[in-house]
Order: structure tokens, then sequence, then C-alpha cells
């Protein structure tokens, strides 16, 4: 596994190999790991069995990225989770609290369609259009959104982008090598001595780029509303430190703040660069007490036996046939989109949101092209992860009165 990252495609090798939904890898002296890619049995662990199998397991990176498992999505089943979850349903990502927060996400709009604006006029070419790249826009967007949610504001700096850039780049580097096989995660005599692949190093740097943001705003809000200086609640922030029974303690919120960022940058960008391209074209066993299982987003939505021609790009399957509702959502996981159950996405209408605001702003607002040179726009998938190869690059013509632009 070592020699053969990343190791998704590895597994997937061998599951083509051994052409079975499920395999059990054993690692270390006492692991059992599951990868399955069916629907059916899939449904089976989070459905049917959610109860034994929603726990997490207690990985070197999810205890970093938690700060002790303190927060939500790396904590194992217990009560620090069922609290934290509780909040976050309840105070965070419920109904009135989205509605709450449009007016940040339309602000976020706004400055993305003058973001695109400015560079078609900098680039001087309102009628050839200018060169956008889409994987920076969409990424920047998730992050401002987020940023603007928690935080109640655009910016960490001056406002030259500098450090939101390095912000969102820490972001990814934190998704990149939070799932990432660790070998002292399943050797764990070799945890404390050394870090033999290099992983805890980048980790725990990724970590302090993105905390040094947060951290000291975190404390300031905190000292504002003991001295009286802050009133009322005007984000997600003010939420989390006036929340009630139970009081958070500051690590919780900074570990809680931290997931939450992690949960928004990635999903809804790489979903908006993946559809660009194409518009612009023309989206009964044993198990092991502590297994540790892993549901495979490739395995089930490029299934061949649940999706006629997988590879084909046809987003008409995911139209329900009555009254032709897109659904993002799939709670028979034929598709690994929210997931379901116990553990499954509590963010599945800010994600939505994001996502279609992200993708219905930018098509709104501009006509899309390939460059001249269309062999840089490969549609061709990372193979560390499921990003495309190459960030696309698309030409941005505006198609509305200039009237119609945000001036910001
Ligand atoms: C299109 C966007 C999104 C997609 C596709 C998505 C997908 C998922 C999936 C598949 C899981 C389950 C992972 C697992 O079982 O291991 C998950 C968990 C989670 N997501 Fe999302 N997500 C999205 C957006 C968001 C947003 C915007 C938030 C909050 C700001 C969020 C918060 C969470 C949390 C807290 C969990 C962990 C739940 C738990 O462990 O109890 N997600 N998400």
């Amino acid at each position: 596994m070592l020699q053969n990252p990343p190791t998704f495609r590895w597994i997937h090798k061998l599951m083509e190999q051994h052409n079975s939904p499920i395999i059990c890898i054993r690692l270390g002296r006492a692991t059992h790991v599951i990868v399955v890619s069916s629907s059916i049995i899939a449904c089976e662990f989070l459905k049917t069995q959610d109860e034994i199998f929603a726990s997490r397991p207690e990985s070197l990176s999810g205890y970093l990225i938690s700060d002790g498992f303190r927060a939500t999505i790396m904590a194992p089943l217990g009560n620090q989770w069922r609290m934290m979850r509780r909040i976050l349903n309840q105070s965070i990502l419920s109904l009135p609290i989205h509605k709450w927060l449009q007016p940040k996400r339309d602000e976020e709009a706004d400055h993305l369609l003058s973001y695109i604006n400015n560079q078609i006029e900098k680039q001087n070419s309102v009628t050839e259009g200018g060169l956008i790249n889409i994987r920076i826009v969409s990424q920047q967007f998730c992050g401002n959104v987020i940023r603007n949610m928690i935080f109640g504001t655009r910016f960490f700096g001056e406002g030259t982008g500098d450090e939101e850039t390095e912000h969102v780049s820490a972001l990814f580097v934190i998704l990149k090598y939070l799932n990432a096989f660790c070998i002292s995660d399943y050797f764990p005599w070799l945890r404390g001595k050394t870090d033999f692949d290099g992983h805890e190093k980048i980790i725990r740097t990724a970590i302090e780029r993105v905390r040094k943001y947060h951290d000291p705003l975190i404390d300031e809000r905190i000292r504002m509303w003991n001295d009286g200086a802050r009133m009322q609640e005007k984000d997600l922030l003010d939420i989390l430190i006036k929340h009630q029974q139970p009081k958070l303690t500051p690590e919780e919120i900074k570990a809680q703040i931290l997931e939450l960022m992690i949960a928004t940058v990635d999903n809804p960008s790489n979903a908006v660069e993946w559809v660009m391209v194409k518009k612009a074209v023309v989206a009964g066993y044993f198990i092991p007490k502590g297994s540790h299982v892993l549901i495979s987003r490739l395995g089930l939505g490029r299934n061949p036996d649940v999706w006629k021609d997988p590879m084909r790009f046809d987003p008409d399957r995911h139209l329900c046939e009555e009254g032709k509702q897109v659904v993002l959502t799939d709670n028979e996981l034929r598709m690994l989109s929210f997931s379901t159950g116990k553990r499954g996405c509590p963010g599945v209408i800010l994600g939505s949101t994001i996502t279609t605001m992200l993708l219905a702003r930018m098509i709104q607002g501009f006509t899309w092209e390939m460059p001249y040179d269309k062999s840089a726009n490969k549609l061709v998938e990372n193979y560390d992860d499921l990003h495309m190869a190459k960030p696309f690059v698309a030409i941005a013509k505006t198609r509305l009165p200039q009237y119609l632009y945000p001036k910001i």
C-alpha cells in the first residue's frame, strides 16, 4: 500500500481482481478493513446496522484535526459526538439559521460575479472574454461563503487575498491527508516515535496554517462577549459562543469551526468544476468486531450494475420522474453524495445551496467557452483524488447588461 498510493485506487484494483463488491484487508495485527462498493451492502452497513457501524476509527489525522475528538466529524460514537452533532443539527445547520444567513451567501455570490466581470475587463476583452481558472474561483467562493457565515468577515488580512489563499490551500492539504492511509493508524507502536510516512508533519503544519487565522478571532470574540462589547449574535461563531446547555469550551469551538471549514470547501467546488467543463464543452459476510468499514464513493457511483453506462455524463439520471425534481441526496446509496444514517451529512441544505448558487450565478452571469488550446482542458481525473487532473480554465464572456454586475 505504501508503494502504491493513493490507497483508494490500489483497493479498487484489488476489488476488480477479486471481482467482489466487498473485500477484507487485514492490517497490522488486529484491524480488519472492509471495503464496500455495492449500494445494497452499503445500505446494510449504514442503515440496517447503522447503530453498530456508526463510529469512526481513531486515526491520527482525525485526532489532530479535531484536537482530540472534541468536535463532530472525526469523533467516535459517544457522548461528545452526540452533543456536538445535536448542536450542529439544531443551532448551526438548521433551516431557520440557514435562512438567517442568506444575505451573507448573497453577498458572496455578488462578489463572485463582480470578480469574474473584473477579470474580463482587466484582460481588456469584453468581446473576446477573459480566461478564468474555475478551480480557483470555485474553491475561493466556498471558502468565502463559510468564512463569512462563521466569522462575519470576508478577509483575514488586509483584503489582498493572500491570507485567504493560504487558508483555503491549507484546508485542502488537511482534506487530502484526512483519510489517507497512515501507517501508524494500524501499527500503533509507531505512534509518537517516528513520523514514518511524513503525514504527521504535513497535517500538523496545515492545521497550524489554518488555526493561526481562526484562533485569534475566536479568542477575541469570546473576550468581546465577556466584556459586553458584543451584545448581538450576527454569525455562527456568536451562536457557538452563546450556546447554553451545554456551554462549549473555547477548544471545542475551535475544533468545530475547523471541521465546518473542511466540510464546506471541497464537495461544492469540485462538483461545480466538473459540471462546468461538461457545459462549456457542449455529473451475508462476517465482519469482525472493530473492523474499519470504507464505503467507496467510486465503487457506488460508477457501479455498472446500478448505473447504465456509468462513465457517460448524463445529469438526466438524477431527475426523479415525478415533477422532474433534481435530488442530490440518495438514501439508497446508489451514489455516495451525502451518505445516510447516524453519520450522514448534516450539511445537506447548505452544501446543496452553495453548489447550486455557485453554478447558477456563474452560468447566469456569463457564457463559457473552451480556450483555443483545448488540449489544456482534458477531461481527465487526478490520480490522487477525485479532482480534475488540471484546474479547468475557461473563457468567460459577459451576457447581461453591465449595470447588472455588482460593482464591488
Ligand atoms: C455538496 C456538499 C457536501 C457533500 C457532498 C457532503 C457529503 C458528506 C458525506 C458523504 C458525509 C458522511 C461521511 C461519512 O460517513 O464518513 C458527510 C458528513 C458530514 N458533513 Fe457533509 N457534505 C457536504 C457539505 C457539508 C457542509 C456545507 C457542512 C457544514 C458546514 C457539512 C458537514 C458535515 C458534517 C459535520 C459531517 C459529519 C457527520 C457526523 O460524523 O456525524 N457537510 N458529508
